[in-house]
């Protein structure tokens, strides 16, 4: 309780100084400029409410103009929140570019209109306690305090967990390892792995280890009953190539297994007899069939990641021309991956301001925001444009307040 007053205490003193800095007339601008994303933000920030605010047409240097015909086709938030289904979307770009903040304004969104949400962070370097100003660290779900509905958050630790898998390895072998991925939640995982052996081999850390650990915790969401009463999952994802490495991650394990499979194939039907006469040959079929289990697993996962119904990958970007070439290349890789793409959050947009410095008016210049509707990879995606706020977006208050221009 003391809690939230203190959160709702700070995004008081946020909205004083976001309006301590607007005079009468600044302030028409920025108002201007935000209510032509939101009318909510309209009301919210109007500091001279005897000033009739309209929003204002867009000006040549920064227009606000709607994308090309195909994006029109893309609906908006309502068609995000509707329905009870699981829907799963991701958030990814450059790093810094506002994804963490973009993530939990979503999550916070998704909670308050009455979903059990879960946000969770694939990006080794975390901050979704940053971005909700709580702990939530811990590598398990935690409530978040402050939304209308319950919205948990997990924060999956690749780096505590390479390093514990290190140490398990290093200290007690085989077994070592198996406890550590049981308690890491990747049980199936170790069972599945160790009668193979493979903990020998894994003294180190594989590569992919960190994207391995997000795997099985996507694989949690598909079977186990803990997450079943979710049905918003939001990820906020790691910066571009490790997202990628994610995603195509399923795929890469599959062909692996699938050889793997084959390899053993051929060396059992060489020596399958002398097994048998041994009593071995169970445990290889035990194995071969738990290997097949989870590629199963892997398939189903894959397909998730490219199933229009129920996922979407969301690109964050900022209007810069290196940000803007980063996103397209993205979309890229995306596409070749079949990943569900429709919408390109462009954040951290400066407002306009009738008292620009030279410093501003450069930065407004910039021609990212053309560069996106001339892009073949960008222009047919929902653009959403995100102004860039004179604070820190932290805590519930805020993230509401961002969701509310950001997710409409
Ligand atoms: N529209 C905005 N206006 C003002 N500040 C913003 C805006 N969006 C994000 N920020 C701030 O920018 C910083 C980085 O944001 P955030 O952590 O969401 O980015 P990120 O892409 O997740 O970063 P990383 O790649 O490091 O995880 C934070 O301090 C956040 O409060």
């Amino acid at each position: 309780m003391e809690k939230t007053a203190a959160l709702n205490a700070s995004f008081t003193s946020y909205s004083l100084s976001f309006n301590k800095i607007l005079t009468p007339k600044n302030s028409m601008a920025a108002v201007s400029f935000l209510a032509s994303f939101s009318p909510r933000i309209h009301s919210l920030s109007s500091p001279f409410p005897s000033l009739s605010i309209k929003p204002k047409r867009p000006t040549n240097t920064f227009q606000v103009r709607s994308v090309a015909a195909p994006t029109e086709d893309v609906a908006g938030f309502d068609d995000m929140v509707s329905g009870k289904q699981r829907k799963y979307y991701m958030l990814g770009g450059k790093g810094g570019v506002g994804k963490t903040s973009c993530a939990a304004s979503l999550a916070v969104k998704f909670a308050n209109n009455g979903h059990h949400t879960l946000v969770v962070s694939t990006d080794p370097a975390h901050s979704l306690s940053d971005s909700f100003a709580q702990d939530l660290t811990g590598g398990m779900l935690v409530p978040v305090e402050g939304p209308d509905f319950p919205l948990f958050a997990l924060e999956i630790n690749p780096e505590k967990a390479r390093e514990e898998f290190r140490d398990a390895a290093k200290n007690n072998g085989v077994t070592g390892v198996k406890d550590f991925m049981d308690g890491m939640g990747l049980g199936m995982l170790a069972e599945q792995l160790g009668e193979l052996k493979l903990g020998e081999l894994l003294d180190t850390p594989p590569p992919g280890l960190d994207e391995a650990i997000a795997i099985s915790k996507v694989m949690q969401f598909l079977d186990s009953p803990q997450y079943s009463k979710f049905t918003r999952i939001v990820f906020d994802t790691a910066p571009t190539g490790h997202t990628l490495r994610l995603l195509s991650l399923p795929d890469f394990l599959d062909a692996s297994i699938g050889k793997i499979l084959k390899l053993r194939e051929k060396i059992a039907s060489a020596t399958s007899a002398i097994k048998s006469v041994f009593g071995q040959e169970e445990t290889r079929q035990n194995a071969a069939d738990k290997l097949e289990q989870l590629r199963e697993r892997m398939v189903k996962v894959r397909d998730l990641f490219r199933d229009t119904d129920s996922t979407e990958f969301v690109i964050v970007t900022i209007p810069t021309v290196m940000a803007v070439s980063e996103s397209s290349r993205f979309r890229a890789s995306l596409s070749k991956e079949n990943v569900p793409v429709r919408r390109l959050i462009v954040n951290q947009i400066l407002p306009p301001s009738a008292f620009d410095c030279k410093f501003c008016a450069v930065k407004r210049k910039m021609r990212a925001l053309d560069m996106i509707r001339n892009d073949p990879e960008l222009s047919s995606l929902k653009l959403i444009q995100s102004p860039l706020v004179d604070m820190e977006i932290r805590g519930v208050p805020a993230l509401k307040f961002m969701g509310d221009f950001v997710w409409k």
